[in-house]
Order: C-alpha cells, then sequence, then structure tokens
C-alpha cells in the first residue's frame, strides 16, 4: 500500500500542494487531471523527494519516506519518469537503459534485455544518441529506463504529450501488460481522457493543490463529468 496523507509542498515558501490525500493499493492504478497549473507535476516531485514535505506523510508499505532522499526513495521500488523525459541525449539508447539498472549494475544485461522484450520497437535502436530519436521513441525509452530500475511503483507524467497514437497505444498495451504480470502500481498525470480512461481504476480530480474529487472511470457519464472539470468541450 502507497498513502500520501494530508501532504503539503511547494517552491520556496510559495505553497502549491494543499494537505493531499490518498491511497493506491499493490497493482492499482490511478490517474491525476487537472487543468495546467493546477500542481500535479508538484505532486509527483514531492514524492520522488525532489521537494521538501511541509507537513503531512507518505508512506510506502508501511515505511515512512518523509526526508528520505531521491535515489532512497528509488531504491524502495519508486520510478520515476518526468514530463520532458530527461533523457541522457548524447548517450546511446543502450546507454541510457543500463544508467536506469540503478539498483543492480551486475544484472543490467538481464534486465535490459527484459525491457527490450517490452519495447521490441527500441531494438535497432540500441546504438543512436537518445537526443537522435523521435519524441516517441524517446517516450519509450524514459519508461524503459525507468523499468530498469526495476520499480513497483511508477509515476508517470504526461506520457502521451507531443506523441502519436500508435505509440500511445504501445505505451498502453505495455502498462496493462505490466500490471498483469508485475503487479505494477501506476501513477498517471495525464491530460488525455482515452489514455486515462484505457488504463485507472481511479482518477483524481486536481484542483489548486487538493484533490477534490474522485471519478470512477466506469459510472456512465464520467468522460463528461471529467471534460467538464478541466474545461473542454463535448
Ligand atoms: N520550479 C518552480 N518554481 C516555482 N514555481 C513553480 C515551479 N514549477 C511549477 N511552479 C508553479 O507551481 C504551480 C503548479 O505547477 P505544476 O507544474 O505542478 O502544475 P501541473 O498541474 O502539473 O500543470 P501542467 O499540466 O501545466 O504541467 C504552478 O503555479 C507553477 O507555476
Amino acid at each position: 500500500m502507497f498513502e500520501v496523507k494530508g501532504l503539503s509542498s511547494g517552491y520556496g515558501r510559495v505553497p502549491v500542494l494543499r494537505e493531499v490525500d490518498f491511497s493506491l493499493a499493490q497493482g492499482e492504478c490511478i490517474g491525476f487531471l487537472g487543468r495546467n497549473g493546477m500542481g500535479k507535476t508538484t505532486l509527483l516531485r514531492a514524492i520522488m523527494g525532489e521537494l521538501p514535505t511541509w507537513s503531512g506523510e507518505i508512506r510506502k508499505a508501511g515505511q515512512s519516506l518523509n526526508g528520505k532522499s531521491t535515489q532512497a526513495r528509488a531504491r524502495a521500488g519508486i520510478g520515476y519518469v518526468p514530463q520532458g523525459k530527461q533523457l541522457f541525449k548524447l548517450l546511446t539508447v543502450e546507454e541510457n537503459l543500463r544508467m536506469g539498472c540503478v539498483k543492480n549494475f551486475r544484472g543490467a544485461e538481464v534486465k535490459v534485455a527484459q525491457v527490450l522484450d517490452l519495447f521490441p520497437r527500441l531494438v535497432p535502436l540500441l546504438d543512436r544518441q537518445a537526443g537522435m530519436l523521435s519524441g516517441g521513441e524517446q517516450q519509450l525509452l524514459a519508461l524503459g529506463r525507468c523499468l530498469c530500475g526495476d520499480p513497483d511503483l511508477i509515476l508517470l507524467d504526461e506520457p502521451t504529450e507531443g506523441i502519436q497514437p500508435s505509440i500511445c497505444d504501445e505505451i498502453i498495451d505495455v502498462l496493462i501488460q505490466l500490471r498483469k504480470e508485475r503487479n505494477l502500481s501506476i501513477m498517471l498525470v495525464e491530460q488525455d481522457i482515452d489514455f486515462l480512461w484505457s488504463i485507472c481504476d481511479h482518477i483524481l480530480a486536481v484542483d489548486k493543490g487538493s484533490v477534490v474529487k474522485t471519478i470512477d472511470p466506469k459510472a456512465e457519464g464520467s468522460t463528461e463529468q471529467a471534460k467538464a472539470f478541466i474545461g473542454i468541450e463535448g
């Protein structure tokens, strides 16, 4: 179980997150939906330890993560694919994947091979510099590199931003497979309602740094409710 209780955080002295509460069972997928600037990226960064916890608590499998470094949170099984991917653009695809094997550099070969089974599109690109890949290929590589760290919870920030529908479908298929085969938990920040609705168990609506409601994606009229919440027509 992953739990966030009363989490507040921000930048410098400027508050962004206000008493955020939610929990996630192992193997569950929750989505975060909200208009621009409402605090979704800030929430992922605070969970990853890139921003300080001002108040509240973050717990994973009963252990508090408060005060733990980003590296310690990665070792505790949390993987993060930030918006903009943050790849090593001058390193090759293979080198990027190896850099992701933070938990076990000696087992890197096996881990990289497992990840390439999930993303066969990357196999012919192994020797290419990451910066020379298309946006969609970079997104697959970023997700693959994260999985090389063997996380049991992954935080994904807008994975579909600016990428073509066929790669979005590939990402959805891999995430569904990982949930089924490895009981992976997923926290997904996304603006694409179809993407959220295709994999999430619950959607948390975020407004001004707080979770203001939970949407059940299986409920009738839920997509209309979501569109109204983020202010898009239809
Ligand atoms: N590095 C930073 N320093 C100061 N303020 C920041 C920083 N990053 C974000 N903010 C502010 O924090 C607030 C929340 O931003 P955040 O990026 O978390 O929103 P978001 O919901 O992820 O939006 P988007 O969908 O546009 O990515 C915004 O007011 C933003 O301007």
